[in-house]
């Protein structure tokens, strides 16, 4: 399988301070990846400079081996870790928005998954719950044909019941040559839908495995393993 996301020695400094140091990483194809990390360990910022939302201070990251612009964004479907949706939208409002924008964007796909979550479509974003609003971007962000999706903690506000619902309607949704990359804290919640983990720590790559060795070589669940591994 070829790499959709490689970073050559990516830096990337905040004024003085250094969120990504040197990272070397290769994220292939068809794989679901859990990109999980302490708190300001870096994880927004490597999925910004994958979406050229932030720009490399050294070292490179390519996507399908381009640089990130206006190419790469037709292939990277991105849930942001806060909203960029306006709030007076109604929800059949922003699909239109969204089909009008992204040539691979299903409708149907979308209606279907937001009917299953008994989402009206009529209602505006701004009179939802802050877990229904989530799930209506999730939705938005997975009904993209992409080659890449980008989720910065796509489950955080949402109820146990409806989590389950969303990572399976995750997994259905998506190409199998399609790649996913998903930070969050809620391990436990994904790790089964995971195929690898990078482990990210003050800016540098700790781990980077597959969840099966983690698994079955070591016989910890990947929420043992992150415990051990960044306990305090
Ligand atoms: N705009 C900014 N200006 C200055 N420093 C920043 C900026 N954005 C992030 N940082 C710093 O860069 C480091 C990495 O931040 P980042 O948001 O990428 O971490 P994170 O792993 O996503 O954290 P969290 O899990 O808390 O969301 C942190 O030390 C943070 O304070």
């Amino acid at each position: 399988m070829s790499n959709i996301i490689e970073c050559h020695g990516l830096t990337k400094v905040y004024e003085y301070k250094a969120a990504l140091s040197e990272i070397d990483l290769n994220i292939e194809r068809g794989r679901i990846v859990g990109l999980l990390g302490p708190n300001g360990s870096g994880k927004t910022t490597l999925i910004k400079l994958i979406n050229g939302l932030l720009s490399p201070t050294s070292g490179e990251i390519l996507i399908d081996g381009k640089a990130p612009g206006i190419e790469t964004k037709k292939m990277v479907s991105y849930l942001p870790e806060r909203t960029y949706l306006n709030d007076w939208m109604r929800v059949c409002e922003i699909i239109d928005f969204f089909g009008d924008f992204y040539k691979d964007f299903d409708r149907s796909r979308a209606k279907e998954m937001l009917h299953h979550l008994d989402i009206d479509t009529h209602d505006k974003l701004k009179t939802m719950s802050k877990g229904t609003k989530e799930k209506v971007q999730l939705i938005l962000v997975m009904s993209r044909d992409a080659d890449l999706y980008c989720l910065d903690e796509p489950i955080g506000g949402v109820d146990p019941a409806a989590r389950d619902y969303i990572l399976q309607t995750i997994i259905q949704n998506y190409r199998t040559d399609s790649t996913i990359l998903i930070s969050t804290h809620l391990i436990s919640d994904i790790e089964n839908i995971l195929d690898d983990v990078v482990f990210i720590q003050n800016g540098k790559i700790r781990l980077t495995t597959e969840v099966d060795d983690i698994r079955f070589k070591q016989g910890k669940s990947v929420d043992t393993l992150f415990r051990e591994v960044f306990k305090c």
